[in-house]
């Protein structure tokens, strides 16, 4: 099929050369191969495609995702992957693989909460597929205090064993992925009772299932909780315990131990044990980049070659993406899409980093990262799918289709601001760590690390330093802008808390009364950083691109900073950070910078590289021949392969027919 001329006469008039975006993208021409030689592998192979997936029933996807999750391994296997190939082949695969959690949760918290014999005893069978695991932890009263935790493993002396128990129907586990059906075993989290005192919550292997009859072994009941909105391929579950013994060594034993007459130590940080949430908090960062990569690629190019309507009366039909509204939807979605790029590479290395110091029993960066990734798992998950809803509505009516490969992107994206903490509690968590920097400041101490600049906003009177027209395409200036903005809105919310506290509440009541507030500022402290993290980008991986593909994703990151204040204009207006002439002129500034980024957005999109059997999109493939491939996908749907459907003789004949009764 040849190009469709609309799409091609954009390629043909970008000023920039997508390939070399995407080397940025890659980190090198190299790796750009490497990838694209791993994406052939997984979007060629007939088992793995997802190209006939929105047809199948619950049943035939869960298998379909467990046969695709098997030829992963034989794939991995047969071309040496290492695990960042296959982190992405999972994430390529839309996470339409059973037993993901396997990989993403049981293993690391293995890796990461067990100790030196549970590691040579547990990962080469969790490794090579000789059990499969969950990560337990949500219950059905609790998931987000996991203080709170009800489920119980009780220590008993005599046997060097631990009891676990259900206790109620509220402890028992609900939610945990492949825990329905595809999981032998658990890391499965408890509240630890030696001598009924309470350690916290601990983590242990539990098994589940018999491995050859799949049946649960003896005090396990376990099952799936029912269909979901999407994901039916993760076949979340629910547990019940009933005095399940398991051997001493079967909690994980690096943070916390138990000794064989009970006594109970701790090593490490109190929240060690809260690791794995982290590692896969990093990972929900970087699939909100890939979601929006996905829908920003989908609804640009369909815009490019949907034609409706005129601007010029009487002028030919001009291209949906020339209307300055639909402009509106998109292109904020490549720009967003492009800050989280720069931001999720930074999150990889500072996550890999500060791990490393863990392992060595360096706890210090600790809260700083947990600030971090928590703070960006929201906020990024938070403004994916409300920039996925807008791309999709941006397609009309065939934007409530499932062929066009942005709705599953959305729906399934859509769990991402709930699992691993929900959000608003995320937020929450970083906020306690502003108030915690705050004071610091106050009392004139360095705040370190990503809050550096509170030491000088929270002295300098404000202005803006928006003086001439260049200052306004400034983003180490607008930079500014968002830290005075972030350093205001902490100051406000401290302010509150203080008040009330003051005022005779106690600090937990007063902490409560304060949250909307902030929650507010901890949205800002993630927008502030995702922005910084941009321009950082801009300097180190983007420094190397030719100039005009360095100038576009220079154009990028000002629209990003400029229609980020217009989005907010209200924290920026109340806190005095800008005014309102200069807020006119910033959104002047963001209209014309849009204008300018239209000219390149296909090839912007272009240049994530994403293949059309990866894309799995009727609206979205790179030839641009949107229609002919509605066309196609509506003919291959089996209920248009018979041309009369058994429910025509059984209700719509006979109703036709006049015999339609109460029996019918
Ligand atoms: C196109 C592609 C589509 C792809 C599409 C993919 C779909 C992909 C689906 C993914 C599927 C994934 C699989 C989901 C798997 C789950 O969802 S597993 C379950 C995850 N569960 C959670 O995340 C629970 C959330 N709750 C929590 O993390 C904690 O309980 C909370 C909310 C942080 C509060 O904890 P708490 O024990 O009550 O602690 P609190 O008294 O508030 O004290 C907090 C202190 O601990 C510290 N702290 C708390 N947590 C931590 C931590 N982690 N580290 C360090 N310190 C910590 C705080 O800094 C604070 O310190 P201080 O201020 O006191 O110094
Ligand atoms: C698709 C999916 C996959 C999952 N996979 C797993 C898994 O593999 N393993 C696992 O263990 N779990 C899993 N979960 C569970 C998930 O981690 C929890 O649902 C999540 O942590 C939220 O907890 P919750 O359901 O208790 O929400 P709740 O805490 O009940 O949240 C409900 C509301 O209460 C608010 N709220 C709660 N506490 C506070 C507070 N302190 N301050 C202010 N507001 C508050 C929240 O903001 C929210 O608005 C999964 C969930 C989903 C949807």
């Amino acid at each position: 099929m040849s190009v469709n001329p609309d799409i091609q006469v954009e390629r043909d008039t970008a000023t920039f050369r997508s390939i070399d975006v995407t080397h940025m993208l890659d980190g090198s021409p190299e790796a750009t191969n490497q990838r694209r030689i791993r994406q052939k592998q997984i979007g060629d192979d007939p088992q793995i495609n997802r190209r006939n997936i929105i047809f199948m029933s619950h049943e035939e996807r869960y298998e379909a995702a467990i046969a695709r999750g098997l030829r992963i391994e034989q794939l991995k296997a047969e071309h040496d992957w290492d695990i960042m190939d296959e982190n992405n082949a999972i994430m390529w695969c839309f996470s339409d693989i059973a037993m993901f959690v396997h990989k993403v949760m049981f293993i690391p918290a293995i890796e990461r909460l067990g100790n030196k014999e549970q590691h040579d005893k547990w990962l080469p069978l969790a490794i090579d597929h000789k059990i499969l695991g969950t990560y337990a932890q949500t219950e059905l009263g609790h998931g987000t205090f996991l203080r709170g935790l009800e489920m119980e493993a009780r220590y008993d002396k005599s046997t060097e064993e631990f009891v676990i128990s259900t206790p109620k129907h509220s402890s028992m586990k609900w939610w945990p992925g492949s825990l329905g059906h595809s999981s032998s075993h658990a890391v499965l989290l408890a509240t630890l009772y030696i001598d009924d005192q309470n350690c916290g919550m601990q983590p242990f292997i539990v098994q589940l299932r018999d491995l050859n009859t799949w049946k649960p072994l003896p005090g396990v009941e376990v099952g799936g909780i029912g269909p979901k909105m999407a994901l039916a391929t993760t076949d979340n579950g629910f547990l019940v315990l009933n005095n399940v013994r398991i051997p001493r060594d079967q909690m994980l034993m690096k943070y916390a131990q138990v000794s064989k007459d009970g006594k109970f130590t701790k090593s490490g940080a109190a929240k060690a044990n809260y690791s794995t949430m982290m590692l896969v908090r990093v990972g929900i960062a970087h699939s909100c980049y890939f979601s929006l990569a996905v829908g920003a690629t989908i609804v640009t190019r369909y815009s490019a070659v949907r034609r409706q309507g005129e601007i010029k009366p009487g002028a030919p039909e001009v291209k949906i993406l020339d209307y300055q509204t639909q402009q509106l939807k998109v292109i904020p979605s490549i720009a967003t899409a492009y800050a989280f790029h720069f931001c999720k590479e930074h999150l990889k290395w500072y996550y890999i980093e500060t791990f490393q110091q863990i392992q060595q029993n360096d706890f210090s960066g600790l809260p700083e990262i947990h600030c971090v990734t928590s703070g960006l798992k929201a906020y990024m998950s938070d403004i994916a799918t409300a920039q996925l809803e807008t791309l999709r509505r941006a397609c009309g009516g065939n934007g409530y289709l499932l062929s066009n490969g942005i709705t599953n992107t959305y729906i399934q994206t859509l769990a991402l601001p709930t699992v691993e903490g929900e959000n608003t509690v995320l937020y929450l968590q970083v906020a306690r760590y502003l108030m915690k920097c705050l004071k610091v400041a106050a009392t004139g101490e360095a705040v370190k690390g990503s809050l550096s600049y509170m030491n000088e906003k929270i002295k300098t009177p404000y202005t803006s330093g928006l003086v001439t027209r260049e200052d306004y395409s400034n983003v180490k200036k607008l930079l500014k802008l968002y830290q005075n903005m972030t350093v205001r809105l902490t100051q406000k919310a401290g302010d509150h808390l203080n008040k009330l506290h003051v005022s005779g509440q106690p600090k937990y009541e007063a902490w409560n009364n304060t949250s909307v507030q902030l929650v507010n500022a901890a949205k800002a402290y993630c927008q502030t950083y995702v922005l910084g993290m941009n321009i950082e980008g801009l300097s180190t991986q983007a420094v190397d691109l030719p100039g005009d593909a360095l100038e576009v994703i220079h154009q990028l990151c000002v629209f990003y900073a400029l229609h980020g204040i217009t989005e907010q204009s209200g924290n920026f207006l109340e806190t005095g950070c800008i005014n309102i002439t200069e807020l006119h002129i910033i959104q002047q500034e963001a209209q014309e910078m849009m204008a300018k980024i239209r000219k390149n957005a296909v090839a912007l999109v272009d240049a994530f590289d994403i293949p059309d059997n990866l894309l799995n999109s009727t609206l979205g493939c790179y030839d641009g021949n949107a229609y002919q491939h509605l066309y196609d996908s509506a003919k291959s749907d089996p209920m248009n392969q018979k041309q009369v459907l058994p429910a025509f003789e059984k209700y719509i004949k006979p109703m036709l027919q006049g015999k339609h009764t109460s029996k019918l």
